[in-house]
Protein backbone atom coordinates (compact mmCIF):
# COMPACT_ATOMS: atom_id res chain seq x y z
CA UNK A 1 0.00 0.00 0.00
CA UNK A 2 1.38 3.83 -0.80
CA UNK A 3 1.54 6.11 2.10
CA UNK A 4 0.78 9.24 0.67
CA UNK A 5 2.94 11.78 3.14
CA UNK A 6 2.10 15.21 1.10
CA UNK A 7 0.55 14.55 -2.16
CA UNK A 8 0.94 18.08 -3.46
CA UNK A 9 1.37 18.74 -6.91
CA UNK A 10 3.65 21.20 -7.78
CA UNK A 11 3.47 23.50 -10.66
CA UNK A 12 6.59 24.67 -13.28
CA UNK A 13 7.00 28.01 -12.47
CA UNK A 14 7.05 30.09 -15.89
CA UNK A 15 7.02 34.05 -16.28
CA UNK A 16 6.13 34.60 -12.46
CA UNK A 17 2.99 32.19 -13.04
CA UNK A 18 2.44 28.59 -11.03
CA UNK A 19 1.87 26.78 -14.36
CA UNK A 20 0.84 23.04 -15.46
CA UNK A 21 2.91 21.22 -18.08
CA UNK A 22 0.41 21.13 -21.26
CA UNK A 23 1.38 17.78 -21.07
CA UNK A 24 -1.14 17.14 -17.90
CA UNK A 25 1.12 14.57 -17.12
CA UNK A 26 3.13 14.63 -13.71
CA UNK A 27 5.69 12.27 -12.17
CA UNK A 28 5.94 11.40 -8.64
CA UNK A 29 9.01 12.09 -6.28
CA UNK A 30 9.31 8.97 -3.80
CA UNK A 31 10.70 9.18 -0.57
CA UNK A 32 14.30 6.65 -0.38
CA UNK A 33 13.69 5.97 3.10
CA UNK A 34 10.72 4.37 2.53
CA UNK A 35 9.67 3.89 -1.21
CA UNK A 36 5.59 3.64 0.02
CA UNK A 37 5.79 7.33 1.26
CA UNK A 38 5.06 9.84 -1.86
CA UNK A 39 6.90 13.08 -0.93
CA UNK A 40 4.63 14.93 -3.71
CA UNK A 41 4.32 15.19 -7.83
CA UNK A 42 5.88 17.77 -10.42
CA UNK A 43 5.10 17.94 -13.61
CA UNK A 44 6.20 16.03 -16.63
CA UNK A 45 6.52 18.76 -18.91
CA UNK A 46 7.74 18.82 -22.07
CA UNK A 47 9.70 20.84 -24.96
CA UNK A 48 6.67 23.34 -25.72
CA UNK A 49 6.94 24.17 -22.06
CA UNK A 50 10.43 24.90 -22.21
CA UNK A 51 9.84 26.92 -24.94
CA UNK A 52 7.31 29.23 -22.88
CA UNK A 53 10.04 29.00 -20.36
CA UNK A 54 12.72 30.41 -22.30
CA UNK A 55 10.21 32.56 -24.31
CA UNK A 56 9.17 34.54 -20.89
CA UNK A 57 13.34 34.47 -19.95
CA UNK A 58 14.45 36.15 -23.18
CA UNK A 59 11.46 38.80 -23.01
CA UNK A 60 12.67 39.54 -19.26
CA UNK A 61 16.07 39.69 -20.55
CA UNK A 62 16.59 43.35 -21.22
CA UNK A 63 15.08 45.03 -18.34
CA UNK A 64 17.20 42.76 -15.72
CA UNK A 65 20.01 43.64 -17.52
CA UNK A 66 19.83 47.02 -17.32
CA UNK A 67 19.13 47.12 -13.75
CA UNK A 68 21.93 48.34 -11.51
CA UNK A 69 24.07 45.52 -9.99
CA UNK A 70 23.01 46.85 -6.77
CA UNK A 71 19.47 46.17 -7.44
CA UNK A 72 19.56 42.66 -8.79
CA UNK A 73 21.75 41.88 -5.73
CA UNK A 74 18.26 43.41 -3.58
CA UNK A 75 16.67 40.67 -5.15
CA UNK A 76 19.04 37.82 -3.87
CA UNK A 77 19.26 39.08 -0.04
CA UNK A 78 15.61 39.27 0.09
CA UNK A 79 15.52 35.71 -1.53
CA UNK A 80 18.08 34.66 1.48
CA UNK A 81 15.99 35.77 4.00
CA UNK A 82 12.63 33.68 2.97
CA UNK A 83 15.06 30.47 2.90
CA UNK A 84 16.24 31.48 5.75
CA UNK A 85 12.42 31.53 7.42
CA UNK A 86 11.98 28.50 5.68
CA UNK A 87 14.91 26.58 6.25
CA UNK A 88 13.80 23.63 8.65
CA UNK A 89 10.77 23.35 5.98
CA UNK A 90 12.90 23.20 2.94
CA UNK A 91 15.83 20.90 4.43
CA UNK A 92 13.40 18.58 6.01
CA UNK A 93 12.03 18.29 1.97
CA UNK A 94 15.31 17.58 0.66
CA UNK A 95 15.78 14.54 2.84
CA UNK A 96 12.47 13.44 1.87
CA UNK A 97 13.13 13.62 -1.36
CA UNK A 98 16.78 12.41 -1.69
CA UNK A 99 17.52 10.80 1.82
CA UNK A 100 20.52 12.53 3.38
CA UNK A 101 20.24 13.33 7.02
CA UNK A 102 18.45 16.51 8.10
CA UNK A 103 21.56 17.68 9.96
CA UNK A 104 23.39 17.67 6.34
CA UNK A 105 20.16 19.13 4.53
CA UNK A 106 19.81 21.94 7.28
CA UNK A 107 23.61 22.22 6.51
CA UNK A 108 23.04 22.80 2.57
CA UNK A 109 20.21 25.20 3.56
CA UNK A 110 22.45 27.49 5.46
CA UNK A 111 25.02 27.31 2.45
CA UNK A 112 22.26 28.34 0.10
CA UNK A 113 21.44 30.92 2.11
CA UNK A 114 25.46 32.28 2.54
CA UNK A 115 25.36 31.98 -1.22
CA UNK A 116 22.77 33.99 -1.78
CA UNK A 117 23.94 36.32 0.10
CA UNK A 118 27.61 36.29 -1.16
CA UNK A 119 26.28 36.84 -4.75
CA UNK A 120 23.84 39.71 -3.57
CA UNK A 121 27.25 41.58 -2.49
CA UNK A 122 28.90 40.84 -5.63
CA UNK A 123 26.18 43.25 -7.60
CA UNK A 124 28.33 46.01 -6.13
CA UNK A 125 31.67 44.99 -7.07
CA UNK A 126 33.87 45.76 -9.88
CA UNK A 127 33.21 44.39 -13.12
CA UNK A 128 36.06 45.50 -15.28
CA UNK A 129 39.98 47.19 -15.54
CA UNK A 130 41.66 50.71 -16.84
CA UNK A 131 44.02 48.68 -19.12
CA UNK A 132 46.69 52.00 -20.12
CA UNK A 133 46.30 52.15 -24.22
CA UNK A 134 49.87 52.49 -26.14
CA UNK A 135 47.98 55.74 -27.33
CA UNK A 136 47.89 58.44 -24.89
CA UNK A 137 45.17 60.03 -25.35
CA UNK A 138 42.90 57.22 -25.30
CA UNK A 139 40.98 55.60 -22.39
CA UNK A 140 40.84 51.64 -22.53
CA UNK A 141 38.75 49.42 -20.46
CA UNK A 142 37.06 46.46 -19.94
CA UNK A 143 33.22 45.43 -18.85
CA UNK A 144 31.48 42.66 -18.61
CA UNK A 145 28.32 41.62 -19.67
CA UNK A 146 25.77 38.92 -19.16
CA UNK A 147 25.29 36.41 -21.34
CA UNK A 148 21.20 36.49 -22.09
CA UNK A 149 19.61 33.53 -21.29
CA UNK A 150 21.07 30.77 -18.98
CA UNK A 151 19.73 27.26 -18.67
CA UNK A 152 20.63 25.73 -15.45
CA UNK A 153 20.26 21.69 -14.92
CA UNK A 154 21.33 20.34 -11.75
CA UNK A 155 21.51 16.64 -10.12
CA UNK A 156 19.94 15.75 -7.11
CA UNK A 157 22.48 15.21 -4.80
CA UNK A 158 22.68 18.42 -3.85
CA UNK A 159 19.68 19.93 -4.58
CA UNK A 160 19.84 23.44 -2.65
CA UNK A 161 23.43 24.61 -2.80
CA UNK A 162 23.49 23.80 -6.53
CA UNK A 163 20.82 25.12 -8.32
CA UNK A 164 21.59 28.01 -5.65
CA UNK A 165 25.44 28.33 -6.72
CA UNK A 166 24.60 28.40 -10.63
CA UNK A 167 21.01 30.82 -10.20
CA UNK A 168 22.49 33.22 -7.66
CA UNK A 169 25.50 34.70 -9.85
CA UNK A 170 23.79 33.80 -13.61
CA UNK A 171 21.33 36.42 -11.84
CA UNK A 172 23.65 38.90 -10.34
CA UNK A 173 25.58 39.01 -13.15
CA UNK A 174 22.28 39.81 -15.21
CA UNK A 175 21.30 36.83 -16.73
CA UNK A 176 17.82 35.41 -16.74
CA UNK A 177 17.02 32.04 -15.96
CA UNK A 178 15.44 28.67 -16.85
CA UNK A 179 16.49 26.01 -14.22
CA UNK A 180 15.94 22.00 -14.76
CA UNK A 181 16.38 20.22 -11.78
CA UNK A 182 16.20 16.42 -11.59
CA UNK A 183 13.42 14.97 -10.93
CA UNK A 184 14.19 13.27 -7.79
CA UNK A 185 14.85 16.82 -5.91
CA UNK A 186 12.42 18.52 -8.15
CA UNK A 187 10.09 19.26 -5.12
CA UNK A 188 12.84 21.10 -3.04
CA UNK A 189 13.61 23.55 -6.08
CA UNK A 190 10.12 24.16 -6.53
CA UNK A 191 10.60 25.65 -2.71
CA UNK A 192 13.16 27.38 -3.77
CA UNK A 193 11.40 29.21 -6.51
CA UNK A 194 8.63 29.62 -3.94
CA UNK A 195 11.33 31.89 -2.27
CA UNK A 196 12.11 33.82 -5.35
CA UNK A 197 9.08 34.12 -6.36
CA UNK A 198 8.17 36.10 -2.68
CA UNK A 199 11.65 37.93 -3.02
CA UNK A 200 9.50 39.93 -6.18
CA UNK A 201 12.05 39.26 -8.52
CA UNK A 202 9.96 40.23 -12.11
CA UNK A 203 8.25 38.12 -14.33
CA UNK A 204 10.44 35.57 -16.51
CA UNK A 205 14.03 36.26 -14.62
CA UNK A 206 13.30 33.21 -13.10
CA UNK A 207 11.40 29.90 -14.84
CA UNK A 208 11.63 26.36 -13.43
CA UNK A 209 10.73 23.74 -15.87
CA UNK A 210 10.57 19.99 -14.34
CA UNK A 211 10.71 16.89 -16.53
CA UNK A 212 12.50 13.90 -17.89
CA UNK A 213 16.74 14.96 -18.66
CA UNK A 214 16.09 13.46 -22.44
CA UNK A 215 13.56 16.16 -23.03
CA UNK A 216 13.71 19.19 -20.69
CA UNK A 217 17.84 18.81 -19.90
CA UNK A 218 18.36 18.24 -23.87
CA UNK A 219 15.87 20.43 -24.79
CA UNK A 220 18.07 23.61 -22.99
CA UNK A 221 21.01 22.26 -24.55
CA UNK A 222 19.58 22.44 -28.36
CA UNK A 223 17.06 25.57 -27.54
CA UNK A 224 18.61 28.06 -29.81
CA UNK A 225 17.91 31.23 -27.63
CA UNK A 226 19.67 29.89 -24.16
CA UNK A 227 22.97 31.69 -24.42
CA UNK A 228 24.76 29.54 -21.69
CA UNK A 229 24.58 25.88 -20.13
CA UNK A 230 25.66 25.29 -16.71
CA UNK A 231 25.38 21.66 -16.15
CA UNK A 232 26.00 19.13 -12.69
CA UNK A 233 25.96 15.52 -13.03
CA UNK A 234 27.02 12.19 -14.62
CA UNK A 235 29.93 12.69 -17.32
CA UNK A 236 28.20 10.51 -20.27
CA UNK A 237 25.21 13.55 -20.21
CA UNK A 238 27.57 16.24 -19.49
CA UNK A 239 29.51 15.46 -22.46
CA UNK A 240 26.14 15.12 -24.67
CA UNK A 241 25.49 18.50 -23.03
CA UNK A 242 28.99 20.17 -23.85
CA UNK A 243 28.53 18.96 -27.53
CA UNK A 244 25.03 20.01 -28.52
CA UNK A 245 26.45 23.76 -26.79
CA UNK A 246 29.19 23.65 -28.50
CA UNK A 247 27.85 22.99 -32.10
CA UNK A 248 25.40 26.11 -31.65
CA UNK A 249 28.12 28.44 -30.00
CA UNK A 250 26.54 28.33 -26.75
CA UNK A 251 28.47 28.97 -23.97
CA UNK A 252 28.48 26.13 -21.52
CA UNK A 253 30.09 24.71 -18.41
CA UNK A 254 29.87 21.10 -17.28
CA UNK A 255 30.66 20.24 -13.37
CA UNK A 256 30.99 16.27 -13.32
CA UNK A 257 32.22 12.98 -11.82
CA UNK A 258 34.87 12.42 -9.97
CA UNK A 259 37.26 9.60 -7.81
CA UNK A 260 38.56 11.33 -5.26
CA UNK A 261 41.54 9.63 -3.41
CA UNK A 262 43.32 10.53 -0.02
CA UNK A 263 47.04 9.45 0.75
CA UNK A 264 47.68 8.43 4.10
CA UNK A 265 51.36 9.13 4.65
CA UNK A 266 53.69 7.66 6.99
CA UNK A 267 53.50 10.06 9.50
CA UNK A 268 49.70 10.81 9.37
CA UNK A 269 47.76 11.28 12.53
CA UNK A 270 45.95 8.15 11.73
CA UNK A 271 43.21 8.90 14.01
CA UNK A 272 42.69 12.22 11.77
CA UNK A 273 42.86 10.33 8.85
CA UNK A 274 40.16 7.73 9.61
CA UNK A 275 38.13 10.05 10.85
CA UNK A 276 38.20 12.14 7.45
CA UNK A 277 37.92 9.03 5.51
CA UNK A 278 34.70 8.04 7.09
CA UNK A 279 32.98 11.31 6.79
CA UNK A 280 34.38 12.00 3.30
CA UNK A 281 33.44 8.46 1.62
CA UNK A 282 30.05 7.99 3.21
CA UNK A 283 28.51 11.26 4.20
CA UNK A 284 25.41 11.97 1.90
CA UNK A 285 25.88 7.59 1.20
CA UNK A 286 29.20 8.50 -0.57
CA UNK A 287 26.84 10.48 -2.97
CA UNK A 288 29.00 13.59 -3.87
CA UNK A 289 31.30 14.22 -6.54
CA UNK A 290 33.57 15.34 -4.17
CA UNK A 291 33.53 11.99 -2.02
CA UNK A 292 36.09 9.89 -0.98
CA UNK A 293 36.53 6.81 -2.77
CA UNK A 294 40.50 5.53 -3.12
CA UNK A 295 41.88 5.56 0.06
CA UNK A 296 46.11 4.99 -1.01
CA UNK A 297 47.72 4.08 2.57
CA UNK A 298 51.85 3.81 3.24
CA UNK A 299 52.55 0.02 3.56
CA UNK A 300 54.31 0.92 7.03
CA UNK A 301 51.17 2.42 8.66
CA UNK A 302 48.68 0.05 6.13
CA UNK A 303 47.84 -2.34 8.70
CA UNK A 304 46.83 -0.29 11.70
CA UNK A 305 44.87 2.00 9.53
CA UNK A 306 42.65 -0.07 8.48
CA UNK A 307 41.64 -1.53 11.55
CA UNK A 308 41.19 1.56 12.61
CA UNK A 309 38.98 2.46 9.54
CA UNK A 310 36.63 -0.79 9.97
CA UNK A 311 36.73 -0.25 13.64
CA UNK A 312 34.91 3.17 13.26
CA UNK A 313 32.84 2.52 10.25
CA UNK A 314 31.66 -0.60 12.74
CA UNK A 315 29.71 2.36 14.67
CA UNK A 316 28.01 4.11 11.46
CA UNK A 317 24.31 3.95 12.14
CA UNK A 318 21.78 3.65 8.73
CA UNK A 319 18.25 4.96 9.44
CA UNK A 320 15.62 7.44 8.36
CA UNK A 321 17.54 10.79 7.33
CA UNK A 322 14.93 12.54 9.67
CA UNK A 323 15.68 10.12 12.94
CA UNK A 324 18.01 12.56 14.81
CA UNK A 325 19.81 9.09 15.41
CA UNK A 326 20.78 8.16 11.94
CA UNK A 327 24.37 9.32 10.59
CA UNK A 328 24.06 7.65 7.35
CA UNK A 329 20.54 7.79 4.89
CA UNK A 330 20.01 5.72 2.13
CA UNK A 331 20.89 5.90 -1.49
CA UNK A 332 19.29 8.55 -3.44
CA UNK A 333 16.70 6.23 -5.62
CA UNK A 334 16.73 2.41 -6.70
CA UNK A 335 18.56 3.06 -9.46
CA UNK A 336 21.63 4.10 -7.86
CA UNK A 337 21.19 1.47 -5.25
CA UNK A 338 21.42 -0.94 -8.07
CA UNK A 339 24.33 0.41 -9.67
CA UNK A 340 26.32 1.00 -5.93
CA UNK A 341 25.08 -3.19 -5.56
CA UNK A 342 26.56 -3.98 -9.33
CA UNK A 343 29.44 -1.94 -8.33
CA UNK A 344 30.45 -4.06 -4.80
CA UNK A 345 29.61 -7.31 -6.80
CA UNK A 346 31.87 -6.25 -9.55
CA UNK A 347 34.62 -5.44 -6.90
CA UNK A 348 34.27 -9.13 -5.52
CA UNK A 349 34.20 -10.74 -8.99
CA UNK A 350 37.26 -9.13 -10.13
CA UNK A 351 38.99 -9.67 -6.47
CA UNK A 352 39.33 -7.29 -4.41
CA UNK A 353 38.91 -8.48 -0.53
CA UNK A 354 35.18 -7.37 1.00
CA UNK A 355 36.56 -6.29 4.58
CA UNK A 356 33.32 -4.70 5.57
CA UNK A 357 29.57 -4.48 4.15
CA UNK A 358 28.97 -5.09 0.76
CA UNK A 359 24.90 -5.70 1.16
CA UNK A 360 21.67 -4.17 0.80
CA UNK A 361 20.65 -2.93 4.21
CA UNK A 362 17.15 -4.52 5.15
CA UNK A 363 16.79 -4.66 8.97
CA UNK A 364 13.04 -3.89 10.17
CA UNK A 365 11.99 -0.36 8.65
CA UNK A 366 15.05 -0.13 6.22
CA UNK A 367 13.71 -3.35 4.05
CA UNK A 368 11.36 -0.33 2.51
CA UNK A 369 14.20 1.93 1.71
CA UNK A 370 17.31 2.10 -0.63
CA UNK A 371 19.88 1.24 1.91
CA UNK A 372 23.37 -0.03 1.47
CA UNK A 373 25.89 -0.53 3.84
CA UNK A 374 29.26 0.84 4.20
CA UNK A 375 31.38 -1.15 2.56
CA UNK A 376 35.20 -1.06 2.64
CA UNK A 377 37.20 -3.13 0.34
CA UNK A 378 40.69 -4.56 0.55
CA UNK A 379 43.74 -5.36 -2.03
CA UNK A 380 42.56 -3.40 -4.41
CA UNK A 381 44.46 -2.72 -7.66
CA UNK A 382 44.46 -0.08 -10.02
CA UNK A 383 42.83 -1.63 -12.69
CA UNK A 384 39.94 -2.58 -11.38
CA UNK A 385 36.83 -1.06 -12.32
CA UNK A 386 35.73 -0.13 -8.38
CA UNK A 387 39.24 1.65 -8.65
CA UNK A 388 39.07 3.98 -11.74
CA UNK A 389 34.72 4.07 -11.80
CA UNK A 390 32.57 6.91 -9.78
CA UNK A 391 30.77 4.72 -7.83
CA UNK A 392 28.46 7.42 -6.16
CA UNK A 393 27.94 4.90 -3.11
CA UNK A 394 29.60 4.61 0.25
CA UNK A 395 32.62 2.29 -0.91
CA UNK A 396 36.05 2.70 -0.38
CA UNK A 397 38.64 0.87 -2.33
CA UNK A 398 42.11 0.58 -0.07
CA UNK A 399 45.34 0.44 -1.92
CA UNK A 400 48.40 -0.16 -0.76
CA UNK A 401 51.40 2.27 -1.69
CA UNK A 402 55.53 1.31 -1.30
CA UNK A 403 56.29 4.75 -1.70
CA UNK A 404 55.66 8.27 -2.14
CA UNK A 405 55.95 8.08 -5.57
CA UNK A 406 53.93 5.07 -6.21
CA UNK A 407 50.80 6.59 -4.40
CA UNK A 408 51.36 9.60 -6.67
CA UNK A 409 51.02 7.40 -9.39
CA UNK A 410 48.13 5.70 -8.03
CA UNK A 411 46.50 8.88 -7.11
CA UNK A 412 46.51 9.97 -10.56
CA UNK A 413 45.88 7.24 -12.49
CA UNK A 414 42.32 7.87 -12.82
CA UNK A 415 39.88 9.44 -15.63
CA UNK A 416 38.71 12.17 -13.20
CA UNK A 417 40.65 15.03 -11.42
CA UNK A 418 38.03 16.80 -9.00
CA UNK A 419 39.73 16.45 -5.38
CA UNK A 420 42.10 14.97 -3.68
CA UNK A 421 43.47 15.08 -0.04
CA UNK A 422 47.27 13.70 1.84
CA UNK A 423 47.35 12.92 5.67
CA UNK A 424 51.16 13.99 6.62
CA UNK A 425 53.41 16.68 8.13
CA UNK A 426 55.93 16.38 5.73
CA UNK A 427 56.11 19.30 4.32
CA UNK A 428 58.24 18.58 1.30
CA UNK A 429 55.86 15.73 0.79
CA UNK A 430 52.77 17.81 0.62
CA UNK A 431 54.38 20.31 -1.49
CA UNK A 432 55.21 17.60 -3.95
CA UNK A 433 51.20 16.45 -3.71
CA UNK A 434 49.82 19.99 -4.45
CA UNK A 435 52.20 20.52 -7.41
CA UNK A 436 51.59 16.90 -8.85
CA UNK A 437 48.45 15.84 -8.11
CA UNK A 438 46.26 16.15 -11.14
CA UNK A 439 43.08 17.77 -9.43
CA UNK A 440 41.46 21.41 -9.24
CA UNK A 441 40.73 20.71 -4.90
CA UNK A 442 43.82 19.85 -3.33
CA UNK A 443 42.91 19.25 0.43
CA UNK A 444 45.67 18.64 3.24
CA UNK A 445 45.36 17.04 6.50
CA UNK A 446 41.30 17.32 5.48
CA UNK A 447 38.75 15.61 3.97
CA UNK A 448 37.95 14.98 0.12
CA UNK A 449 34.74 16.63 0.16
CA UNK A 450 34.24 20.18 1.69
CA UNK A 451 33.91 22.70 -0.88
CA UNK A 452 33.74 26.91 0.03
CA UNK A 453 31.54 29.49 -1.68
CA UNK A 454 33.92 31.98 -2.26
CA UNK A 455 36.75 29.57 -3.61
CA UNK A 456 36.88 28.56 -7.34
CA UNK A 457 35.33 24.76 -7.45
CA UNK A 458 35.99 22.70 -10.35
CA UNK A 459 37.91 19.65 -11.47
CA UNK A 460 40.66 18.86 -14.04
CA UNK A 461 40.69 16.24 -16.68
CA UNK A 462 37.16 14.31 -17.13
CA UNK A 463 35.76 15.75 -14.03
CA UNK A 464 34.96 19.05 -15.58
CA UNK A 465 34.82 20.91 -18.56
CA UNK A 466 37.78 23.19 -16.99
CA UNK A 467 35.89 26.07 -16.12
CA UNK A 468 35.23 26.97 -12.16
CA UNK A 469 32.27 28.04 -10.43
CA UNK A 470 31.93 29.74 -7.19
CA UNK A 471 33.33 32.73 -5.70
CA UNK A 472 34.85 35.22 -8.00
CA UNK A 473 35.14 32.17 -10.73
CA UNK A 474 31.24 32.46 -11.56
CA UNK A 475 32.03 35.68 -12.92
CA UNK A 476 34.35 34.07 -15.79
CA UNK A 477 31.06 31.88 -17.20
CA UNK A 478 28.17 34.09 -16.63
CA UNK A 479 29.78 37.26 -18.14
CA UNK A 480 31.41 37.70 -21.37
CA UNK A 481 34.16 40.44 -21.25
CA UNK A 482 34.04 43.87 -23.48
CA UNK A 483 37.12 45.20 -24.13
CA UNK A 484 36.29 49.26 -24.92
CA UNK A 485 38.38 51.85 -26.37
CA UNK A 486 37.74 55.12 -26.28
CA UNK A 487 39.02 58.30 -27.93
N1 LIG B 1 28.93 15.16 -10.34
C1 LIG B 1 27.86 15.07 -9.61
O1 LIG B 1 27.69 15.81 -8.70
C2 LIG B 1 26.83 14.07 -9.95
C3 LIG B 1 27.17 12.89 -10.55
N2 LIG B 1 26.22 11.98 -10.83
C4 LIG B 1 26.66 10.71 -11.44
O2 LIG B 1 25.71 10.32 -12.39
C5 LIG B 1 25.19 9.04 -12.10
C6 LIG B 1 23.74 8.96 -12.53
O3 LIG B 1 22.95 9.95 -11.87
P1 LIG B 1 21.81 10.71 -12.68
O4 LIG B 1 20.88 11.36 -11.80
O5 LIG B 1 21.22 9.76 -13.65
O6 LIG B 1 22.69 11.85 -13.39
P2 LIG B 1 22.33 12.64 -14.71
O7 LIG B 1 23.59 13.18 -15.25
O8 LIG B 1 21.49 11.79 -15.58
O9 LIG B 1 21.39 13.82 -14.19
C7 LIG B 1 21.82 15.13 -13.88
C8 LIG B 1 20.85 16.14 -14.49
O10 LIG B 1 20.90 16.05 -15.91
C9 LIG B 1 19.58 15.81 -16.43
N3 LIG B 1 19.69 15.02 -17.66
C10 LIG B 1 19.56 13.67 -17.80
N4 LIG B 1 19.68 13.33 -19.08
C11 LIG B 1 19.90 14.45 -19.78
C12 LIG B 1 20.13 14.75 -21.16
N5 LIG B 1 20.14 13.81 -22.10
N6 LIG B 1 20.33 16.04 -21.51
C13 LIG B 1 20.33 17.01 -20.59
N7 LIG B 1 20.10 16.80 -19.28
C14 LIG B 1 19.89 15.55 -18.87
C15 LIG B 1 18.87 15.13 -15.30
O11 LIG B 1 17.48 15.20 -15.46
C16 LIG B 1 19.39 15.91 -14.11
O12 LIG B 1 18.70 17.13 -13.99
C17 LIG B 1 25.43 8.88 -10.62
O13 LIG B 1 25.52 7.56 -10.26
C18 LIG B 1 26.73 9.60 -10.44
O14 LIG B 1 27.81 8.75 -10.76
C19 LIG B 1 24.91 12.22 -10.54
C20 LIG B 1 24.50 13.36 -9.95
C21 LIG B 1 25.47 14.37 -9.57
O1 LIG C 1 31.40 18.69 -1.76
C1 LIG C 1 30.61 19.61 -2.02
O2 LIG C 1 30.26 20.42 -1.18
C2 LIG C 1 30.10 19.80 -3.41
C3 LIG C 1 30.08 18.53 -4.16
C4 LIG C 1 29.42 18.64 -5.47
O3 LIG C 1 29.44 19.64 -6.12
C5 LIG C 1 28.70 17.49 -5.99
O4 LIG C 1 28.72 16.43 -5.38
O5 LIG C 1 28.07 17.62 -7.05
Amino acid sequence: MITTVQTKTYLNYINGEWVASISNEVEKSLNPADKQAIVGYVQKSTKDDLNLAVEAAKKAKDKWRKLAGSERGEYLYKAAQILEKRIDEIAECATREMGKTFAETKGETARGIAILKYYAGEGMRKVGDVIPSTDSSALMFTTRVPLGVVGVITPWNFPIAIPIWKMAPALVYGNTIVVKPATETAITCAKIMECFEEAGFPAGVVNMVTGPGSVIGQGIADHEDINGITFTGSNGVGKRIGQAALARGAKYQLEMGGKNPVIVAADADLNLAVEAVITGAFRSTGQKCTATSRVIVAAEVYEEFKQLLVKETKGISIGDGLDSGTWMGPCASESQLNTVLSYIEKGVEEGAALLIGGKRAEEGPQANGFYVEPTIFDNCTSDMTIVQEEIFGPVIALLKADSVEEALQLANSVEYGLSASIFTANIKLLLSFVNDMEAGLIRVNAESAGVELQAPFGGMKNSSSHSREQGEAAKEFFTSIKTVFVK
